[in-house]
């Protein structure tokens, strides 16, 4: 690096800038103690733009100030692994930008970190100095002070309202596809989109002032509507969250009610006998004494046994004498699993349909084909998908099932039967990568514009706030 004839002395606070992320002033804490800069970013998205890797991110330039937000695109340069003191790893990006302190501007290597989101904003790392800057730690902002009102006329405009709606999507894993897909079709749309990880929310229950929280402090108190996709294995907590946004009246798709319903497959087979949809023959049993009789009432042999925290396929069993029945049945009886015997759709042949439902529509079907030797379609047991044209009656009761257990979006199975369709089971966070590249529909966007749709948020005004 080029050696300058006179280094700056700077203290152990300063203002500085960075112009090319529309930063006109953050005050950087000088930390000769870290090799990198940071800066202090949320909402952190890695995308694609034409063929590299980019991120989006969002900081709140101001200390103590929440309300401002500035939003910065970059490429990523590299990745750093990170262990909290809390003994959680995270991964970090790193990017160029150009830094301006005083009247000097060179590009420094800057990563993308969430620390305190109180503090500061900024740290000024040694390698970002090296050449150019000596500290004195006992003087403060040498390189002058920044006014209130410069500040304010920095930022001021960015207190205004967006254009778009603040998303957020409560879900586990950012990098899935589906979630992936969300998060740009959001993007795509013109709304700012938040990945919360459920469990690193949490809240205040509180009856006049309830308050979720986010990791490190931040409050959510700036949604409009949350996209719920809560794992299995999260239901219970994933759907308290929930509940939590629809006591702060933020809209949640889908809700923590019917989500809640339909992972109990029991009491969700119920609203749908409920409602008139036609389910294979079902039953259920706790003690292996009525073994028999469970088998005699679903019409013997073969027959599906199911058990009730199965997903993807797991846990489905093709049992094709009464023995094998009786034996799978006991032995799980005996691991204290629930489960269900079910009639076994033969005709079916191995297919399943897959419908997806948004708003009360079917916007796209596909069907699910068992690899050979396999009864189960689900794509995770190997089976393939291809567009369907589905019958009006198979519409309908696509339709029906979704409305049944209250879900705005959701994903029905059904199986054809000599006897007409039959409902397998609602999804509530449907997957969209089969759909999609089977059907080409931009699903995730429908998603986005269902919501758009029910909070009346219309692209017209997008001057304004929708409320
Ligand atoms: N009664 C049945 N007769 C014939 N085939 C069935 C029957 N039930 C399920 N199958 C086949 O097995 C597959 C998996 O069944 P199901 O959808 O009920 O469980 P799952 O996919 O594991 O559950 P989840 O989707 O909740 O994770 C279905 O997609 C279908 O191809
Ligand atoms: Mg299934
Ligand atoms: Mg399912």
């Amino acid at each position: 690096m080029k050696e300058n004839p006179t280094k700056q002395i700077i203290g152990c606070e300063e203002w500085c800038a960075f112009p090319d992320l529309g930063l006109p002033a953050i005050k950087a804490r000088v930390d000769s103690g870290a090799k990198t800069s940071s800066i202090h970013a949320f909402n952190v998205q890695k995308f694609r733009r034409q063929g590299e890797t980019w991120v989006s991110f969002e900081v709140h330039p101001l200390q103590n100030n929440r309300r401002i937000v500035v939003r910065c695109e970059r490429p990523i340069v590299d990745k750093r692994v990170v262990k909290s003191s809390s003994g959680i790893s995270e991964t970090r990006y790193v990017i160029l930008a150009t830094l301006k302190i005083g009247d000097q501007a060179w590009e420094i290597e800057l990563t993308l970190a969430n620390r305190d989101s109180m503090g500061y904003r900024m740290l000024l790392g040694r390698e970002a100095m090296s050449g150019r800057m000596l500290v004195d730690p006992a003087i403060s902002f040498c390189m002058g002070q920044v006014t209130s009102e410069t500040l304010n006329q920095h930022y001021g405009k960015r207190e205004q309202a967006r254009s778009g709606m603040k998303i957020a999507l409560l879900a586990s894993n950012q990098e899935l596809y589906s979630n992936q897909r969300i998060l740009e079709a959001g993007e795509e749309r013109g709304h700012v989109m938040e990945f919360l990880d459920i469990k690193q929310c949490y809240m205040k229950l509180d009856a006049v002032e309830p308050e979720a929280h986010y990791r490190g402090g931040s409050i959510l108190d700036d949604l409009d509507a949350v996209i719920t996709r809560i794992r299995p294995s999260i239901t219970y907590y994933g759907c308290a969250l929930a509940r939590q946004f629809e006591s702060m009246n933020v809209l949640t798709v889908n809700n923590s009610t019917s989500i809640t319903q339909s992972r109990d497959k029991l009491y969700s087979l119920q609203l749908m006998l409920k409602s008139g949809i036609n389910i294979p023959t079902t039953g259920f049993a706790n003690s292996p004494i009525d073994t028999n009789d469970l088998i005699e009432m679903v019409g013997g042999a073969p027959l599906i046994v199911k058990l009730l925290e199965g997903s993807q396929g797991r846990g489905v069993v093709l049992a094709e004498t009464r023995k094998a029945a009786e034996s799978v049945i006991n032995a799980f009886k005996a691991l204290r699993a629930n489960l269900l015997v079910q009639e076994f759709i033969k005709e079916a042949d191995g297919k399943d349909l897959r419908c997806f439902v948004i708003d009360g529509k079917v916007v796209a079907s596909i069907q699910r084909e068992a690899a050979p030797g396999e009864f189960r379609a689900n794509i995770h047991q190997g089976g393939t998908a291809s567009v369907v044209k589905i019958t009006p009656t198979e519409r309908q009761l696509a339709v029906k099932a979704t409305k049944a257990l209250g879900l705005m979006i959701a994903g029905v199975d059904i199986i054809r039967s000599k006897n007409g369709p039959l409902l397998l089971e609602v999804n509530s966070s449907p997957g969209l990568e089969g759909i999609e590249a089977a059907t080409g529909k931009d699903i995730a966007g429908m998603m986005i514009a269902a919501i758009e749709k029910k909070l009346e948020w219309k692209r017209e005004l997008s001057g304004k706030r929708h409320k």
